[in-house]
């Protein structure tokens, strides 16, 4: 079929009130049935309204924060999906799943696949010189279930995010699976940021679709779950179903169903702890629509131009521990360069009028980024400082006032991995109201219906990052 119909959930997961202390495989049994009651609940809903597939977010089932010993009750053995099996029907095949048949439970009875994060166990010994000293390995895994409740995928996270100390890394894996209604590739949270698997699945293996659970804080301006996941399905021209897990507590929020052109339906709520269904129609093989965006070459249009009216107002500034060299937009509009070692930006822009209690700057970053994860990034930006002192630009703000008529953002990226991103006064993003030219200029001709908050081109150089962890010698 050329379309299907998506659904991701962002659910406000039921954590444990324990999680130092180990608990006895009931107590995690019930803790994890109170959270897939409320998933099966989202499961028919998506069913019932047509979806084909539904996302579920990571840590959605036992929540966070554990130590190796008190996750260990949680954890299920999954095999291996070429072992062909529907655990609805044949449960005990592989010793007690309770997860995994009720998960399987779900996908069948509703005849939807069911995209699931839980967490996989591996005996080992001594004969494997890697085995953990406690045994065993523990992974941070996705399930899919098809719409008979076999199991056809299963994804172990790659690039742990830094509190994931309960976790082993796994060998790469680039797990796909395909379907009548296009091919699919799964990985999960912090893997976005880095080259395997992520972008071995969308350029490689040119998947149509990534199911993507997530357990993503909100780290703005650049950052936010919303902002980063529909650029980066933007900059690798796929479809990109993602599922945040939903906490106030650890700024968790923000889920969406995006496409090569820009988001299709999303979701970003900071006022309840609710849950939220999302259901959105999809081309399933968005390359061969006529409105498939074309390949851009990202510094084509910047290394093209002479600098912008060169400055000496340049200043340093901080975003997300990274030391961005920035200048102020002192005008109602204007043509600017900022440089910073290779990268140089550009920007053309118009304010529809100046507000004299609001800075806005333009920004450049090149460099190693090395707080909560190691990876390289070249980074243009346009963006609102929290306050008018200069010291706060970088730092997270929520609401602006300015709206910008039109703006052109261009960088001279080393890469070919860029990312688009346009957010608005209220996290918002902006679905049509820009463009990417193939010469690499992210323009907004027309302005967007809301004050900017950031644009920016996210570039990653992916080359220049250090050997992964699992990779690393001791
Ligand atoms: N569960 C995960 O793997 C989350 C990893 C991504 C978190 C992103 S990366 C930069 C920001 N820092 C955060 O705390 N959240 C954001």
């Amino acid at each position: 079929s050329d379309s299907y119909i998506a659904a991701v959930y962002e659910h406000s997961v039921i954590l444990s009130e324990e999680t130092n202390l180990p608990v006895s495989p009931e107590d995690a049994l019930e803790l994890m049935n109170k959270n897939m009651d409320v998933l099966e609940i989202a499961v028919k809903a998506a069913a019932q309204q047509g979806a084909h597939i539904i996302v579920t977010p990571e840590d959605g089932i036992y929540g966070w924060v554990f130590t190796r010993e008190t996750i260990y009750p949680y954890l299920e053995d999954v095999p291996d999906p070429q072992v062909n099996w529907i655990p609805c029907t044949d449960p005990e095949r592989f010793g007690p799943a309770p997860v995994q048949k009720r998960l399987s439970c779900m996908a069948r009875s509703n005849s939807i696949y069911v995209v699931a994060n839980i967490g996989d166990k591996k005996p080992c010994n001594s004969s494997d010189p890697k085995c953990p000293e406690d045994g065993r390995y523990q992974y941070n895994t996705d399930v899919v279930f098809d719409s008979e409740g076999k199991l056809v995928a299963r994804y172990h996270k790659y690039n742990l995010f830094i509190t994931e100390t309960y976790f082993n890394y796994p060998e790469p894996e680039y797990v796909t699976f395909n379907t009548s209604f296009g091919n699919f590739g799964v990985f999960t949270c912090a893997d976005i940021l880095f080259h395997d698997p992520a972008v071995v699945l969308a350029s490689k293996l040119q998947v149509d679709t990534v199911l993507f659970p997530t357990a993503w804080g909100n780290t703005l301006p650049l950052l936010s779950a919303i902002q980063f996941h529909s650029a980066w399905a933007m900059g690798m021209r796929v479809n990109f179903l993602s599922a945040n897990t939903r906490n106030s507590s650890v700024d968790m929020t923000g889920s969406g169903i995006y496409g090569p052109n820009g988001p299709i339906a999303y979701h970003y709520n900071t006022e309840t702890e609710n849950g939220q269904l999302l259901i959105a129609q999809l081309n399933s093989r968005p390359h061969l629509s006529p409105t498939y965006p074309p390949a851009v070459n990202w510094s084509s249009y910047a290394t093209s131009i002479k600098h912008f009216s060169p400055t000496d107002q340049d200043f340093t500034a901080v975003i997300y521990y990274d030391l961005f060299t920035f200048m102020e937009l002192t005008k109602i509009e204007g043509n600017h360069t900022v440089c910073q070692k290779d990268l140089c930006c550009h920007l053309s822009y118009r304010m529809a009028e100046k507000q004299e209690d609001e800075v806005y700057v333009l920004g450049a970053f090149d460099g190693l980024h090395i707080v909560e994860g190691e990876y390289y990034l070249q980074i243009c930006t346009l963006l609102k400082c929290k306050s008018t002192d200069l010291k706060t630009c970088g730092q997270p703000v929520a609401t602006a006032q300015t709206r910008f008529e039109a703006f052109s953002l261009s960088g001279t990226f080393d890469t070919s991995y860029v990312f688009p991103e346009v957010l608005l006064s209220g996290v918002q993003l902006a679905p049509g109201e820009f463009q990417i030219l193939s010469d690499g200029r992210l323009i907004s001709q027309n302005g967007t219906s809301k004050p900017v908050l950031t644009v920016a081109l996210f570039g990653r150089w992916y080359e220049k990052d250090p050997p992964h962890p699992q990779q690393a010698s001791p």
